[in-house]
């Protein structure tokens, strides 16, 4: 069987001589990126949507006011949902519609954004049967427009500030919705501003004076036929952003607003009529959807790294410039060593946080279950693995893609490369669900009680299982026959547990001299954040290696096991000074771990486009001038520019309004 390679009629010469040197079927690399069925789902959904034309943006949306983006993706969303059943196999497969989504609206947001990721989660997870019936039934039937408004104008972090209330009234069998300062007021919502009618609000609920911290109600916001607020609401957006401009994040007071008892979602924590409150199995258990985003995240924030690896490994093979043997004509630019040292450790990130999204997709699944049920055990794991991931992988992504970006020099930095978009979004993750920096004190909460547990000889969780093992004094990368990785991944462990076990042990030296386990934290954050770093990079790195170890075609796990080992090699570079400082790494090992990367920057090369090739990323989606699969970059740069609003007159009025008359002025003045 001639092995899949992704040529087109039509296709620049110069991309087809690229993709015919794959060593591997693009297809069945993204039967392993995606997972078979997807993989095939994915494609079949963008040829439909290629033919549904109402499905297609009506014009590039950099040359748009925020308010033509909130109506044209208003507009795409309502015809999505309109052919919805003739697009996908399953509209209940959040991956199929998450796809469906990227290809027909993008990554710049619409009223439905935060309805499915977070709205209805929460009602699965924390509405009772009755609730669900009520509320969820309606939701997923496009019935009502759901946000979560959580965050407030003063706290998004410390939960325990949120000053929203919810007083119960038990003459009324109600809740009184209350935000008492302005800075109770809800902000940042997604859907909020302008599109939802209905919201999940955290409010603490207050009984007989009693406070019993925040739960989640559900509140009726607009009305909705006129989608004027209701009385006693305030509603509005909070402005335009870094990027994700179509979504109207927003605002939300409440003035004494009343709602029913039952509005309080009651599936785990419950009060009754009689103001008896019912604690829930697990104090923490009404955070789901938020650790359900999380868990998201991952997969996504990948997908967004490997969209500008695509970008700039294509544009990066159709733009020449400079020589490499002065008189043989320009290179592609990616024949530069450093072009490939830029990109390739950024595409294998974005593989790995892939493979890594979908692991943790399959546990929050399990957790979700095993809550169904009332057990909570596993929890506490799933927490601390997607607070650390994260944050990780939000901050490798970005970083990569700024290098993604400069690695299109120039056309990089234009709209047109649609680089800064999706950058724009994905840095929006360090932020949202958790600020990156406070998540990873979480993770390094949970490694500091494993350290405890290790001690007495017992493992936490399977996830901290490598605390038990022995350290090894020297590695043994570079001593073992060539070909080897296992010292790699085994340097990962060893310096995710060294810092560990460091940290813990300065912690109970503070606490020794007589300082408070907060302040000895504090003490210790930035090496705590450092440990939880670690962790998941070792995380990460062990995720590769099983991902490779279960690819079955020979000619996928080799071009695999390529990236992994760069890998290996590249983020041990870029963590290189925790292995130096207990010399477990010794200098020529480290000239060895980059010798053998510079040696697969050359092997993937030839590969370079295949494995960009295989995300199947359509144009659509990709909604990039440069990264056109066809790569005919220029003349569609050309056209794109010649869209710009500024050229609808050779003369635009500001000229004749101030430079004019300025420079007359100067002109006359000069002459006298
Ligand atoms: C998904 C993206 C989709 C598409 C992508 C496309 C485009 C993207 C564009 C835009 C984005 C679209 C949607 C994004 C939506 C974003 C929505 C939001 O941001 S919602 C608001 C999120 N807010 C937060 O995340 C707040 C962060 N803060 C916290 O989580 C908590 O305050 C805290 C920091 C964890 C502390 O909590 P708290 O003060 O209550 O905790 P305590 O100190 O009392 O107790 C700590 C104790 O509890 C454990 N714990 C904390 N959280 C959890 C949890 N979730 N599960 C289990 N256990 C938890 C913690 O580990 C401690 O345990 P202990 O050590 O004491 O045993
Ligand atoms: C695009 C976007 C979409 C959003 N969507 C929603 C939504 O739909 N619903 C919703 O409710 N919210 C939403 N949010 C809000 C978001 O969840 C919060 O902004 C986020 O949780 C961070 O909280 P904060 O803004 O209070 O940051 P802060 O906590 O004020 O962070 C500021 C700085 O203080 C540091 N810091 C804070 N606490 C600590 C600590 N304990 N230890 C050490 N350092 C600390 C942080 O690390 C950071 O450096 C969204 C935000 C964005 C950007």
């Amino acid at each position: 069987m001639p092995l899949n390679k992704e040529i087109q009629p039509g296709d620049n010469d110069e991309l087809t001589r690229e993709r015919l040197q794959a060593t591997f079927d693009t297809q069945q690399m993204a039967a392993a990126l995606w997972g078979s069925d997807l993989a095939r789902k994915r494609r079949e959904l963008a040829k439909k949507v290629d033919k549904l034309t109402v499905l297609h943006d009506s014009k590039d949306m950099s040359f748009m006011t925020r308010e033509e983006k909130l109506s044209e993706n208003a507009r795409k969303v309502v015809q999505m949902f309109a052919h919805v059943a003739d697009i996908v196999e399953d509209p209940s497969d959040d991956a199929e519609m998450f796809h469906l989504s990227s290809n027909a609206i993008g990554h710049e947001g619409h009223p439905f954004g935060v309805h499915f990721v977070m709205f209805i989660p929460a009602l699965k997870a924390q509405a009772d049967d009755e609730q669900r019936e009520k509320w969820l039934m309606p939701a997923l039937g496009l019935q009502l427009i759901g946000t979560y408004a959580q965050t407030e104008l003063g706290h998004g972090t410390n939960l325990r500030a949120l000053e929203t209330m919810a007083t119960f009234d038990k003459a009324t069998d109600e809740f009184v919705i209350h935000t008492p300062t302005v800075t109770a007021l809800k902000w940042w919502p997604g859907s909020l501003g302008k599109s939802s009618n209905h919201a999940v609000v955290s409010a603490n609920l207050i009984i007989d004076g009693k406070s019993y911290g925040h739960h989640n109600f559900m509140v009726q916001i607009r009305d909705e036929n006129t989608h004027k607020p209701l009385k006693g609401i305030t509603v509005g957006d909070i402005g335009p952003k870094m990027a994700y401009n179509a979504s109207d994040n927003g605002f939300l007071g409440f003035d004494h607003h009343r709602i029913p008892r039952r509005n309080m979602l009651m599936r785990h924590a419950k009060v009754d009529k009689n103001g008896v409150y019912t604690k829930p199995p697990h104090a923490k258990i009404g955070y789901s959807a938020m650790v359900h985003v999380r868990s998201v995240m991952i997969g996504h924030q990948g997908m967004f790294l490997g969209s500008a690896s695509t970008i700039a490994i294509r544009y990066s093979l159709v733009r020449r410039q400079g020589e490499i043997k002065e008189g043989s004509g320009e290179v592609k630019i990616l024949d530069y060593q450093t072009q490939q040292h830029r990109l390739f450790p950024q595409l294998a990130r974005a593989y790995v946080f892939m493979f890594a999204g979908k692991e943790v997709r399959e546990l929050y699944q399990k957790v979700l279950s095993d809550m169904e049920k009332g057990e909570t055990t596993l929890l506490a794991d799933l927490h601390a693995l997607t607070s650390g991931l994260k944050s990780v992988v939000t901050h490798l992504c970005v970083a990569g893609m700024e290098q993604c970006r400069m690695a299109c020099g120039g056309h990089g930095y234009s709209r047109a490369s649609g680089i800064p978009e999706i950058w724009g979004v994905a840095v929006g993750g360090c932020t949202y669900e958790g600020e990156n920096m406070v998540m990873l004190l979480q993770l390094a909460r949970y490694l500091m009680k494993a350290v405890k547990e290790t001690k007495k000889g017992k493992s936490l969780g399977r996830l901290v299982d490598y605390l038990l093992l022995p350290q090894d004094r020297h590695s043994l990368i570079g001593r073992v026959p060539q070909g080897e990785y296992g010292p790699h991944l085994a340097a990962f462990e060893h310096i995710a547990r060294r810092q560990i076990f460091k940290v813990a042990d300065e912690l109970t030296k503070l606490q020794d001299k007589g300082m408070s386990k907060e302040i000895a934290w504090q003490k210790k954050a930035v090496e705590l954040q450092r440990a939880a770093r670690l962790h998941t990079r070792f995380y990460l790195a062990a995720c590769f290696h099983r991902k490779v170890q279960s690819v079955v075609d020979g000619r996928i796990r080799e071009a695999l096991a390529d990236l992994y080992h760069l890998h290996l090699n590249y983020e041990l570079l870029d963590m290189v000074n925790y292995a130096l400082e207990d010399a477990y790494l010794k200098a020529d090992q480290v000239d060895f771990i980059r010798e053998d990367m510079y040696r697969l920057l050359e092997t993937i090369r030839p590969n370079a486009i295949s494995l960009v090739d295989a995300f199947e990323f359509s144009d659509r989606e990709l909604r990039s001038v440069l990264g056109r699969r066809d790569g005919h970059v220029y003349e569609n740069l050309y056209k794109w520019a010649k869209e710009s609003e500024l050229n609808r007159a050779d003369v635009l009025p500001y000229f004749d309004k101030y430079l004019k008359p300025m420079m007359l002025a100067a002109r006359q003045r000069s002459n006298i």
